[in-house]
């Protein structure tokens, strides 16, 4: 199996895992350590497929981790090493949607879509063994993916009458090609983690044994870069696939480095000291 990647200045050294002790999640886990927070789906006997609980403990857990200011990077992972998730959980699927403890009836998950997409710092899905269905869309929403050389990856969704036709098309094919992308969601194949890294679905590929040491490597590296130009270039990514949200979210950038300035500043102390601002004394740069 190929690996790849520049592996230099890469530290192996173990890490270790700490709970966080105000979390109380059902189907999740949540731990912490270097800089990193690791979150995984935590139901292995469906194959870590998600509930709307199993989304909201994981709306709760990225919320955790973006406000965290000791925390650079983001695992998503699964339990176990046969699955990394296989998408919404058929059982408790009803009319509408997937039905929580009131009966209410979600299709939550697009909701964690579009947060991890947002959030300001790198997410990476390190996956063993199945992503699927919208366990799939999950890890290609991902910034960064790592795969063991058990994944397995592919859409199920004209299988089981369902289809996201938002970022998992859309950013599929931008991800892949138009072509693959169809073939993927019109044919319902699995793909293994050689061939999903020869399309470009995954950034690299690992013995199952090394996953997590590859991966907390990744992250180590990325912690030791710059935050704001990472978290500056995700927005830019994103920025023309996301249309105006994805434009508000790189503009906000820009506002917040503008508040740093003694020019945003003389607004705020004009208003505040009751006088016309002195914009004047500030260049008009070519
Ligand atoms: C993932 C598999 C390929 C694994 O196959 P394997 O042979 O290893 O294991 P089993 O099939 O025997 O599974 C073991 C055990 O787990 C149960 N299970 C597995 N997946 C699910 C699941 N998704 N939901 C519920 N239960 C699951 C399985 O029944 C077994 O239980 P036993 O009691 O029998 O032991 C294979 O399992 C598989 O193909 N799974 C289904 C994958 C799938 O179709 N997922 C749903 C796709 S649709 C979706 O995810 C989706 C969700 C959304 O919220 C959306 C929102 C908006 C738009 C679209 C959405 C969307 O498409």
């Amino acid at each position: 199996m190929q690996r790849t990647g520049d592996q230099s200045g890469s530290e192996l050294a173990p890490i270790q895992w700490e709970s966080h002790p105000d979390c109380s999640y059902e189907d999740i886990l949540y731990h912490r350590a270097e800089h990193i927070a690791k979150i995984t789906i935590n139901r292995p006997e469906v194959r870590n497929a998600f509930r709307p609980q199993t989304v909201r403990e994981l709306i709760d857990a990225f919320h955790r981790a973006h406000m965290d200011p000791e925390i650079g990077v983001i695992i998503l992972t699964g339990a176990g090493d046969l699955a990394f998730c296989s998408g919404g959980d058929q059982r408790i699927r009803g009319h509408e949607g997937y039905k929580d403890e009131a009966g209410v009836e979600h299709l939550n998950v697009l909701e964690l879509q579009r947060q991890i997409r947002t959030l300001p710092k790198p997410v990476v899905a390190m996956v063993a063994g199945y992503a699927i269905g919208g366990g799939h869309v999950l890890h290609l929403i991902c910034d960064l993916s790592i795969a063991a050389d058990n994944a397995r990856f592919g859409q199920t969704g004209p299988k089981v009458g369902s289809f996201d036709g938002g970022f998992g098309a859309g950013l599929m094919a931008r991800t892949v090609g138009l072509k693959k992308a169809k073939e993927i969601w019109f044919l319902c194949r699995q793909y293994d983690a050689q061939e999903a890294l020869d399309m470009g679905l995954v950034n690299t590929v690992v013995p199952l044994a090394e996953l997590e040491t590859v991966t907390v490597d990744w992250c180590r590296q990325m912690n030791r870069l710059s935050p704001s130009a990472l978290r500056i270039l995700k927005a830019s990514f994103n920025a023309d696939t996301d249309g105006l949200a994805g434009i508000q979210e790189l503009a906000g950038n820009a506002t917040a480095l503008f508040y740093t300035t003694a020019e945003g500043q003389e607004g705020r102390n004009a208003f505040l000291e009751k006088r016309q601002p002195d914009f004047g004394k500030f260049p008009r740069r070519p």
